[in-house]
């Protein structure tokens, strides 16, 4: 995985299903169709392929877990200023009118 020129994400967003077409769709050259021979572990009966990704390696559902607190952190920069904004605006009018 570490030696892959394409780097392992890329690996690792097609594991648990069928990726003859990902593998082709980048163009891979000869020599690196020839290295695949170093990688084959055997056969796989095509019937049992999902049809759809069913696993998703727990490095990827971080870097998802980690994309919502990205989420989370831009709306809270957002809000608290203006949080703190209304409570001054708030404590303001509040001793004006006392
Ligand atoms: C055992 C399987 C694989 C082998 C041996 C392999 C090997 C290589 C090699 C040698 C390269 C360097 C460029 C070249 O010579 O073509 C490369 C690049 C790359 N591979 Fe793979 N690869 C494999 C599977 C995959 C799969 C499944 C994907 C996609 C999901 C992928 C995506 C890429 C990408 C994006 C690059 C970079 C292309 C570029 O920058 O031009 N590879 N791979």
């Amino acid at each position: 995985m570490e030696e892959h020129p394409g780097g392992d994400e890329v690996l690792l967003a097609v594991t648990g299903k069928d990726a003859t077409s990902d593998f082709e769709d980048i163009g891979h050259s000869e020599s690196a169709k020839e290295m695949m021979e170093k990688y084959h572990i055997g056969e796989i009966d095509a019937s049992t392929i999902p049809a759809k990704r069913t696993f998703v390696p727990p490095q990827q559902a971080a870097q998802v877990q980690a994309k919502d607190n990205d989420l989370l952190i831009k709306i809270l920069q957002f809000l608290v200023p203006i949080l703190i904004l209304g409570l001054a605006f708030g404590i303001r009018h509040y001793a004006k009118s006392m």
